[in-house]
């Protein structure tokens, strides 16, 4: 296998394929269709593939667990991008059938809360089944297993399926978020627009512990996007807490509260900073008083001042 290839969760036809196709560098490398998440990250972990491309939350569903998995557990892996994609199913059949022969429905399991709806609306007795992701459930329909697959309407002509419904969506503005994840190594250039990724473990079992880390965030103005915890497998009320927060590592108050993080807690997993999609440099709000990179440049100025018998 070649290293400079792409993998993600195929087979071909899936949203995670047309995310990624956004991407400008994805004209120049191979990509490879694999059947899951875990085995398109392990590519990446065994050199056969320089990046995995792959659904970490959808604005319905929340956050895909097989995705921050893989991240937080395992060989450590980074984020270096991430893609927005905005969802909308088409309810796709072999050519001639109808409505009321659709009897059995399938589709990625991320995929059924976001058309439950309408299949309560629709198809209130079809039976659903999940499939592997949402182009693999058409391809079950060309083979007869299921009447309809949820999957975008541009997966249709690949497996010599119609869209019988399309514009399918509970939710109106349904957005998916992929991220590109490689071996660890530099993160992302700074914009001005980005984002920073990290899976932190608590210490000891007592009162004030998760607040203790988000004072670091807190007491150092820097803003979160999203905590998620997930349970690490080692017995019952264990967790560890994947957390998104604005701002570069490069950052002053960005690399404080890391290593206020690291002083603190057991474990603490940097997974990326990297440009923050569908936000522009003039929508991010100015750092708060006191905690510019300037402000954190001159206190230490003035401690080292201090301690030299300077000020
Ligand atoms: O890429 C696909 O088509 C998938 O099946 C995966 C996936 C996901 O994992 O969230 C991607 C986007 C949709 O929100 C539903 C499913």
């Amino acid at each position: 296998m070649s290293a400079t290839r792409y993998t993600y969760l195929g087979p071909e036809g899936t949203f995670t394929e047309a995310a990624l196709r956004t991407l400008p560098e994805a004209a120049t490398r191979e990509l490879a269709p694999m059947v899951s998440v875990p085995a398109a990250f392990d590519a990446v972990r065994a050199g056969e593939a320089a990046g995995a491309f792959a659904a970490i939350e959808n604005s319905v569903e929340g956050g895909v667990t097989a995705t921050i998995d893989e991240l937080t557990g395992g060989e450590p892996l980074m984020i270096y991008r991430e893609v927005l994609l905005p969802i909308t199913f088409a309810l796709l059949v072999r050519p001639g059938t109808a409505l009321s022969d659709v009897r059995t429905v399938t589709g990625h399991p991320v995929a059924q809360p976001q058309v439950r709806g309408w299949l309560r609306g629709h198809l209130p007795d079809a039976a659903w089944e999940s499939a592997a992701s949402n182009a693999d459930g058409a391809r079950l329909v060309r083979e007869g297993k299921y009447d309809g697959a949820f999957a975008g309407a541009f997966a249709a002509a690949t497996y010599g399926l119609e869209p019988l419904v399309t514009e399918i969506h509970d939710a109106a503005n349904a957005v998916t978020r992929f991220v590109l994840v490689g071996r660890p190594g530099r993160p992302a250039a700074r914009t001005g627009a980005d984002k920073t990724s990290l899976v932190i473990w608590l210490g000891e079992d007592q009162p004030g512990a998760l607040l203790d880390l988000l004072q670091e965030f807190a007491v150092r103005g820097v803003n979160l996007i999203q905590i998620q915890s997930r349970p690490t497998g080692e017995g019952m009320g264990k967790y560890c807490f994947a957390i998104d927060a604005e701002g570069h590592v490069a950052e002053r108050r960005v690399s404080e509260a890391l290593m206020g993080l690291r002083r603190i807690c057991p474990q603490v997993r940097f997974l990326g900073s990297y440009p923050r999609a569908g936000v522009a440099q003039a929508d991010v709000r100015p750092p708060r008083a006191g905690t510019s990179d300037a402000d954190f440049i001159e206190a230490a100025e003035w401690l080292a001042r201090s301690q030299d018998g300077r000020s």
